[in-house]
């Protein structure tokens, strides 16, 4: 894999995949004690699943969240993600309140990283890339296919897409129905980091028999994993604590 990202001292595309935890809780109350609960964890990276919080169309209480999450864990780069139903997260809002709250998020001064979701309409999509690059915040470009794997040439297809439109850290997560398309992701992976990524890329195949590729990211060239405190946010992540002892294995290995 070439080309690394660095945000708060953690580098994203060398070394050991580094492990990303959601937060997903419904209310402001509960964020802030899965933010506090999560400190003693030490995840690399913490992602705000906003799509979550039951007051996500009110602009006013997710600028308050993101704050407090902000002040309780102020050290760790934060990920601010609002998933689409369409994407596999919990609702769906308008493509106008999507870039208000991913510009407003990327303003705030709180949030390290946005996650964009590459199947918007291209102008969007770049709207949103220059708005987060003019504050200094990365983008993760990212596609979710919970109805199966595409080819692995369409994976590779759509992680040069996210690529090419400026996206810092291409993604894409599919769903398995069969230990053939967990390899299919993986080769994707394999190929894409090996002969057309210049920067970080992040991959996954879902559920349970995709879980080998949430451990596997060095071999095949995955940046970052997910993996679950209390409540996963997408089904196959593991327990962090599993997830590091596994990663380190096999860092210890190579
Ligand atoms: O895109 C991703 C990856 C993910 O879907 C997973 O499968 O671990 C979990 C989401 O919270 C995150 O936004």
């Amino acid at each position: 894999m070439s080309g690394t990202v660095t945000v708060k001292n953690v580098t994203l595309g060398e070394g050991m995949p580094k492990i990303c935890v959601p937060l997903v809780s419904g209310t402001l109350a509960e964020l802030e004690k899965e933010a506090e609960a999560l400190k003693a964890l030490e995840p690399d990276v913490v992602e705000w699943r906003s799509d979550f919080l039951a007051g996500v169309e009110d602009i006013a209480a997710v600028m308050e969240a993101l704050e407090r999450i902000q002040s309780i864990l102020p050290d760790i780069p934060l990920i601010f993600t609002f998933r689409s139903a369409k994407e596999g997260g919990e609702k769906e809002i308008s493509t106008e309140y999507y870039i208000q709250l991913n510009k407003a998020a990327a303003e705030s001064g709180w949030v390290d990283i946005i996650d964009v979701e590459l199947f918007n309409e291209e102008n969007v999509v770049r709207d949103l890339i220059a708005a987060a690059h003019a504050c200094g915040v990365f983008v993760i470009l990212s596609n979710h296919d919970f109805e199966g794997t595409p080819s692995e040439e369409e994976i590779v297809s759509r992680l040069c897409r996210a690529q090419e439109l400026g996206g810092d850290l291409p993604k894409i997560a599919v769903m398995p129905d069969s230990p053939g398309d967990v390899l299919t992701l993986l080769a994707a992976t394999n190929k894409m980091q090996e002969q057309y990524a210049d920067r970080p890329i992040i991959t996954m195949s879902m559920a349970g028999e995709g879980v080998i590729s949430r451990l596997t990211g060095e071999i095949f060239g995955s940046a970052l994993t997910f993996g679950a405190a209390h409540k996963p946010s997408a089904p196959g992540q593991v327990a962090v604590t599993e997830l590091r002892r596994v990663l380190e294995l096999l860092h210890r290995s190579l």
